[in-house]
C-alpha cells in the first residue's frame, strides 16, 4: 500500500506566528505516527519561516517510522543539515530562497552534473534520494541518469486540473509512473494533494509508494476537529450546578 508521510509545516507556521511552544512541533510528529501515518515530512526552508533546523534534530530523536526532509541542497547549510541529522530519505527541491511555496520540479537534464555528484553525497551516507519532478518522461529519464533511488511528482497540475478533468489532469502523471517504473525508479508524489484528489489519484497510479500531504491535511484537522473544540470551550463556560 502507498505510505503516507505527513507534512508538519503547518503546525510550524502556526507556533511561530506567537513564539512560545504551542502547538507543540515534535509532538506533532509524535502524534502523526500514533494517529497512523507511516512518515514524517519537513521541508526547512532557508529563512526557517516553520520547521526550524533545530525541530529537524528534534524530531529525528522521537522518530520511529520514515523521516523525510526536504529541500534544496543548493544551500550547504541544507546538506550539513541532512548529513548530520541523517533521515530515512532526503528529497531534493529546487526552490528560489523568497519562494513562498515549491512551485517546479528539477530540470534533470540541464542540472544533470550537479545532481549526480549531490545524490551520491547522501546515498554514500546511507540516507535514500528523492528528486522533486515535474511529470514530463524527458525529467523522469534524466531524474534515472543521476542516479536518484526515487522522484516525487510534484502534484500541483493535477491537483488544479482535476475538479474540470480528472482523466486529463492524471495522463502525464500516470505516463511519469510508467516510466519511472520501467526505469527502476521508486515513485512518491506530492503538492496540494487533498481528501478530493487523493483517491484518484492513488487508483491510477501505478506502483506509487508513498504521498507526502501537509497543507491541506493540516487544514481537514483544524476544521474536522473545530466544532468538538468549541463545545469544549462553551462547556468551560457552564455555570457551575
Ligand atoms: C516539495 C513540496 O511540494 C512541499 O514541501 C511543499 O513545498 C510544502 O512546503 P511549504 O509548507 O513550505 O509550502
Ligand atoms: N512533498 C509535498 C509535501 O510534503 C506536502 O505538500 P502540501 O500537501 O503541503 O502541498
Amino acid at each position: 500500500m502507498t505510505k503516507l508521510s505527513v507534512n508538519i509545516n503547518k503546525f510550524a507556521t502556526l507556533r511561530n506566528s506567537r513564539g512560545g511552544n504551542n502547538p507543540d512541533v515534535v509532538k506533532a510528529a509524535v502524534d502523526a505516527q500514533l494517529f497512523g501515518a507511516d512518515g514524517v515530512t519537513v521541508h526547512p526552508r532557508p529563512d526557517e519561516r516553520h520547521i526550524r533546523y533545530a525541530d529537524v534534530y528534534a524530531i529525528k530523536s522521537i522518530i520511529t517510522t520514515e523521516f523525510n526532509i526536504e529541500g534544496n541542497s543548493q544551500e550547504q547549510k541544507f546538506v550539513d543539515l541532512v548529513l548530520d541529522v541523517k533521515p530515512t530519505q532526503v528529497t531534493l527541491v529546487p526552490d528560489a530562497l523568497d519562494q513562498i511555496t515549491s512551485n517546479h520540479g528539477w530540470d534533470t537534464i540541464r542540472h544533470k552534473e550537479y545532481l549526480v555528484e549531490i545524490v551520491s553525497v547522501f546515498q554514500k551516507a546511507g540516507i535514500r534520494v528523492s528528486l522533486f519532478v515535474d511529470p514530463v518522461i524527458a525529467m523522469v529519464e534524466g531524474a534515472a541518469d543521476t542516479g536518484t533511488d526515487r522522484i516525487e511528482l510534484y502534484t500541483e497540475a493535477y491537483a488544479h486540473g482535476y475538479p474540470a478533468d480528472k482523466e486529463k489532469a492524471i495522463a502525464p502523471y500516470h505516463q511519469a509512473a510508467l516510466r519511472a517504473r520501467e526505469l527502476g525508479l521508486g515513485l512518491n508524489a506530492g503538492h496540494d494533494l487533498d481528501l478530493h484528489n487523493l483517491h484518484y489519484f492513488s487508483r491510477n497510479i501505478p506502483h506509487l509508494d508513498e504521498v507526502s500531504i501537509g497543507h491541506a491535511l493540516i487544514c481537514d484537522a483544524l476544521y474536522l476537529g473545530y466544532e468538538n473544540t468549541i463545545q469544549l470551550y462553551k462547556r468551560q463556560l457552564q455555570p457551575t450546578p
